[in-house]
């Protein structure tokens, strides 16, 4: 039998990574854990804990954590790579002499790189040129899992053994693993939800209640779908766990960091104060800038994205943009059923009549 362990890598040692790693062990798997700080290492091996990023969490023993790329790399079937998107690219360059084409490559984080506006996984793919690659992405705080609240995600792959692998090593009790073969839309889904978190934690900060939250997730949705057939993507998958479940999770709970960020600003707080108080990673910062140029430059309809930027780095205050944004064009609910252009025509023709 303990030939058959599934044997698991994960790089990181954030919230995330340490979650996926504990679920691989309580899952039976041989869990190794790369990260570069040697005290967080020694703590993990000896206590079981992570004091850093996820203090009330008790790990499964049987993760056995390294700041040694071969020995964590070594024989590994199924890699999970948890690092934020600025230093994704670094850390999987380090990891590139100890990878093999057999192994199965899974990114699980929600940004997006600047330079060719390109996604994880598509760091894995050039770095390595494997074929084995995937994604993981929902709504996922790493603080619920750590709790084991019922949680489901997605591994999406267009390679079939990806996305089976994954759900053997992650799926279990308290973490289901739904599959999908849209791996551009899942992981793009995931990036774009962080923008408007931060806007939906702003708007709680500011006292504005459940219906301002709801239109803020739903034209969200709708600004996300614009974006993703832009892109080429099919805006069907955000209709899914990674797309709209991510969204209400993060947009609704101060357990995100996103959220976080964005309630500290609405209170006042600059976004250098608010990021260096959150002291981990908030994607949606620097997301939200990209998307932004992004929109402009392909013509793309982004009135939240647009407007989030304008706050957060030209400094428009909060409360003065969502009053622009209520006055901006009353456009169509589902542009799928009925077209912008169709609403924008029929009010010129109605001006047309009142002249
Ligand atoms: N946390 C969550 O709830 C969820 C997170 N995600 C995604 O997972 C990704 C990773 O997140 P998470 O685990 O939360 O991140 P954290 O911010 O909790 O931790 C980041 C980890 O990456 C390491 N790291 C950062 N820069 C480097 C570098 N240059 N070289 C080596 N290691 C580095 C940090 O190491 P050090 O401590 O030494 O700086 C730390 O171990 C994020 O992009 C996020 O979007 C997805 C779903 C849920
Ligand atoms: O992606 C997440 C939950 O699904 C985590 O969100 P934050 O990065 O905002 O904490």
């Amino acid at each position: 039998m303990a030939e058959q362990r599934m044997r698991v890598a994960v790089l990181g040692g954030g919230s995330f990574g340490t979650a996926l790693a504990s679920i691989a062990a309580d899952n039976g798997a041989r869990v190794r854990q790369w990260l570069r700080d040697p005290a967080l290492v020694a703590q993990i091996n000896t206590q079981h804990c992570n004091g850093r990023y996820l203090p009330d969490y008790a790990i499964n023993p049987a993760v056995v954590a390294s700041s040694d790329m071969d020995e964590v790399l070594a024989g590994a079937e199924l890699v999970l790579v948890a690092i934020p998107s600025k230093a994704f690219r670094e850390v999987v360059r380090m990891a590139r002499p100890y990878l093999n084409e057999h192994q199965i490559l899974v990114s699980t984080t929600k940004g997006i790189q600047q330079d060719g506006f390109k996604l994880m996984s598509q760091i894995l793919e050039e770095e390595t040129g494997f074929t084995h690659i995937g994604v993981i992405s929902g709504p996922n705080l790493a603080t619920e899992i750590a709790q084991k609240q019922l949680t489901a995600t997605v591994v999406a792959s267009d390679d079939a053994e990806t996305r089976t692998r994954v759900q053997t090593a992650l799926g279990c009790d308290y973490f289901r693993v739904y599959a999908s073969n849209d791996r551009y839309g899942v992981e793009l889904g995931g990036a774009l939800k962080n923008i408007y978190a931060i806007a939906a934690g702003m708007a709680a900060a500011l006292g504005m209640g459940e219906n301002t939250r709801s239109m803020l997730m739903t034209r969200a949705l709708a600004e996300m779908s614009r974006f993703a057939v832009d892109q080429g993507a099919n805006p069907m998958t955000f209709l899914g766990l990674s797309g709209v479940g991510d969204l209400i999770v993060t947009c609704s709970s101060d357990l995100s960091r996103n959220y976080r960020v964005g309630f500290a600003l609405g209170q006042g707080k600059s976004l250098d104060e608010a990021v260096e108080a959150l002291g981990q990673v908030a994607e949606g910062v620097n997301t939200v800038r990209l998307v932004r140029d992004k929109a402009r430059e392909d013509g793309v309809y982004m009135p939240l994205a647009e407007g989030l930027y304008q706050v957060l780095f030209e400094g428009v205050p909060a409360r003065e943009m969502a009053r622009m944004l209520m006055l901006g064009e009353q456009s169509s609910d589902v542009e799928f059923i009925l077209s912008r252009a169709d609403v924008q025509q029929a009010h010129r023709e109605s001006e047309g009549h009142d002249d």
